[in-house]
């Protein structure tokens, strides 16, 4: 009261006005005392929470080493891409469009998250299969490699857009990772984000992915290829004859 009198109510009519419960003022103090007592009785909702358990099973090791390997190697990957696209193409050439997030992608990996934290709440025990987890973390590091290979044997010929018109410098590389796989960045690709998910023991989004980014490819791949034949001719014809595509089920 005291305070009430202090700091708001030092005339006579505001005096009187504290007197009336009714009053503009004290509904305005009510108010104010009663968004304070929330405010302490939430802290107090969340502490408590926190210490029973609820929290710390969605936010226990499990969760925060997996999210964290995941988180990781998103981060990874994409700095990485620009990294080497800036190197390869020089800085004027390229744009924010190098760090490859679409909003399909972005959508893909909100729901991947999505369905970790539905499923580390309701099925804790789905996500402590720690063979299977570390089995995608080796898939995310052979997926990163064979595509940052790809990237580095192609040089200038890697570009993020697909070429439509033949440029001088643009050689054919059969070389390196390419004499193994046609395609190699974009198996690095699949095994990449397919890998993100097993690490995350998602079952769901581990088949989504490998049929959306399968899809994807399939479709891509032809329309590459059928400018690389323009570009190349017989020497790619012979080419694809000898290597295949690096894609399951794509020739
Ligand atoms: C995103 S890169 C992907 C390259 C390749 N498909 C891969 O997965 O490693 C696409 C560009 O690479 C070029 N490209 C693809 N294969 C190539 C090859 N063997 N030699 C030269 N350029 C190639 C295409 O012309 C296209 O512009």
């Amino acid at each position: 009261m005291g305070y009430i009198q202090g700091t708001n109510a030092s005339s006579k009519e505001n005096l009187e006005e504290l007197d009336d419960p009714y009053s503009t003022q004290s509904v305005r103090q009510m108010a104010m005392l009663n968004h304070f007592w929330i405010k302490l009785e939430s802290q107090n909702l969340f502490s408590l929470a926190f210490s029973s358990g609820k929290f710390s099973e969605v936010f226990g090791y499990t969760a925060c080493q997996q999210i964290s390997e995941m988180l990781f190697s998103i981060a990874f990957f994409h700095v990485s891409e620009y990294i080497l696209a800036i190197i390869f193409h020089g800085k004027s050439n390229v744009s924010l469009k190098s760090l490859l997030i679409s909003k399909n992608y972005l959508v893909a990996m909100i729901f991947s998250l999505l369905e970790y934290l539905v499923e580390v709440y309701f099925f804790p025990g789905l996500k402590e299969h720690w063979r299977i987890s570390n089995f995608g973390l080796a898939m995310v590091v052979i997926g990163e490699i064979i595509r940052k290979l790809a990237i580095i044997t192609a040089g200038r010929a890697f570009t993020h857009l697909i070429k439509v018109y033949h440029e001088e410098h643009h050689e054919l590389v059969r070389h390196g990772v390419y004499g193994f796989v046609r395609h190699p960045g974009y198996s690095g690709f699949l095994i990449w984000s397919v890998g993100t998910q097993v690490m995350l023991c998602n079952p769901i989004s581990t088949v989504l992915f490998a049929l959306v980014v399968w899809r994807f490819f399939s479709q891509r791949i032809p329309y590459e290829e059928y400018f690389l034949r323009q570009f190349f001719g017989s020497r790619y014809d012979a080419y694809a004859h000898q290597v295949p595509s690096g894609i399951p089920f794509v020739n």
